[in-house]
């Protein structure tokens, strides 16, 4: 039986813009502008990222660790914004708060503004601000993130949570601290993804279930999704996250998988998310493909509690970035079965597909409300989602190396292609791909500050949040997760 609630229709955010209607843009530049954030971005980033400190690694010689609590390039005519809780934050009831009336905030003054900024510039970013910082004032501490974390879900009980040792940060990159993800929501998160994978979808044989617990799956999900308003929330991300892992393991990778025939293997479970429709003959036995490998029930089962929640349009999404995830499967192993090491351009190419970017893209059907489609769709939208998905998935890239160098066979890694195709030792190739990192992190950032600017809609804000926020937790997750990867010795 499925396990999770009622979570009912997405909340829809008010789409009152402050300012002029926002169009969209000319298609984006292909390369990662390298320019100052404006002073709107500026101020969105400050508010993304309130101040935490986590164990850091041992200073490199060569590469000074990035600071992970300032913006970057800093933008001295700003004063630093206070920290801002969640736009939007869960209610106690676990539904979610409408977005702060915007008009309310642009007629009020701006406490932060600093002498000598754009009057322009100055109303934009307190806009923003105050639409990032969600309702304030009397009764609302209880809307606090913070506050809620102490909050304990309903059914708790035993919770098999994985091994989550606290592990270094790789010297030099960019990135933003997150606080503790909540423990209580972890550990129940876990619990019931336990037991959706035993029981549901029969995942894996017994001799497992130790990776399965050091995936630390539930403490993943809470940390990248700290403003879903309940458990039932974190499930339909977590059993996505879960079954993209087996499709990812069992097909292509270590349990089993195999470049020899993952095209055929990858479209028929593709089809348990985008449904084959076909004759009263062929149909029963498509569906009971679905139930005939780990995989395909994973996918079937995950889909089916997504597709319950989700709108129509959240669902499509999520089935054309699955269509897109597949095709970097497929392209990595048509590489990895000719023995073809891609240019670094290429294998950028490759990653954008084969890349988390499925994860981050259902924020906002975890937090309860919809982005809708023609906004997701908007040229700056696409690329603010493509730099996030990049730069979560070199930080994969470079926490992993270990793994993969220890793996059969050559595993294709960002500083593996540019160890070999520019001729660097693999210690000069590491550093650069955490420059490489870098630079998509900072764009990352610029381009979903300069869309907050540009179309202050609560529900553009409160996405370019979950979203910034996906990214923060992805870092977490790898660094703490030291049962999958270790770092090289490079330092
Ligand atoms: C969760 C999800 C959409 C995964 C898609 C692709 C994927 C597994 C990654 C981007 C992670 O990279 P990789 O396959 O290298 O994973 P590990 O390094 O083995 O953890
Ligand atoms: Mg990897």
């Amino acid at each position: 039986m499925p396990d999770s609630g009622s979570l009912g229709p997405p909340t829809s955010l008010s789409e009152q813009p402050s300012g002029p209607p926002a169009t969209a843009p000319d298609a984006p530049a292909a390369t990662v502008p390298d320019r100052p954030v404006t002073s709107s971005a500026a101020h969105f980033l400050a508010g993304l990222h309130p101040p935490v400190t986590t164990p850091s690694s041992p200073p490199s010689p060569s590469v000074p660790p990035a600071s992970s609590a300032r913006p970057s390039p800093p933008s001295p005519s700003l004063a630093p914004a206070p920290s801002l809780p969640p736009a939007s934050p869960p209610v106690a009831d676990g539904t979610v708060r409408d977005a702060p009336d915007l008009t309310a905030a642009r007629d009020a003054p701006d406490l932060t503004a600093v002498p000598g900024t754009s009057a322009t510039a100055t109303a934009s970013d307190s806009v923003i601000r105050r639409v990032l910082s969600g309702p304030t004032g009397l009764g609302t501490t209880a809307l606090s993130l913070a506050r809620r974390q102490g909050a304990a879900p309903p059914d708790t009980g035993p919770a098999p949570c994985g091994p989550s040792a606290e592990g270094p940060v790789v010297p030099g990159l960019y990135h933003h601290p997150i606080p503790e993800p909540d423990p209580v929501r972890v550990a129940e998160v876990s619990r019931r993804i336990k037991r959706w994978a035993e029981d549901e979808v029969q995942l894996y044989p017994q001799e497992w279930e130790k990776q399965f617990d050091g995936f630390s799956v539930g403490r993943y999900m809470v940390a990248c999704h700290p403003d879903a308003p309940t458990v039932d929330h974190l499930m339909l991300a977590t059993r996505l996250m879960v079954a993209e892992n087996a499709v990812d393991d069992c097909y292509c990778e270590d349990h089993g998988g195999s470049p020899v025939g993952l095209g055929g293997r990858l479209l028929l479970a593709h089809t348990a998310l985008d449904h084959l429709h076909t004759t009263a003959e062929y149909a029963p036995a498509w569906r009971e493909s679905l139930e005939s490998d780990a995989p395909r029930r994973a996918y079937r089962s995950a889909m089916d509690h997504f597709v319950r929640a989700a709108t129509p349009s959240q669902a499509d999404r999520y089935r054309h970035d699955m269509a897109r995830l597949h095709m970097g499967y497929l392209a990595e192993a048509a590489w990895a079965q000719t023995g073809h090491v891609p240019e670094v351009w290429e294998y950028l190419a490759m990653r954008q597909f084969n890349n988390f970017r499925p994860c981050p893209t259902i924020t906002d059907t975890v937090g309860g409300y919809e982005l809708p489609a023609d906004l997701h769709a908007r040229p700056d939208m696409q690329r603010v989602i493509a730099l996030a998905g990049n730069a979560t998935t070199i930080v994969n890239d470079l926490y992993s190396y270990t793994k993969e160098l220890n793996s059969p066979g050559r595993h294709l890694n960002l500083p593996v292609v540019i160890a070999e195709r520019e001729h660097l030792s693999d210690r000069d190739a590491y550093l650069k791909a955490v420059e490489v990192h870098n630079e998509l992190m900072h764009a990352f950032e610029a381009a979903a500050a300069d869309l907050a600017a540009r179309c202050p809609v609560p529900s553009v804000l409160r996405f370019l949040r979950g979203v910034a926020a996906w990214v923060d937790g992805n870092h977490d997750w790898h660094r703490t997760n030291t049962y999958r990867y270790s770092l090289p010795d490079f330092w």
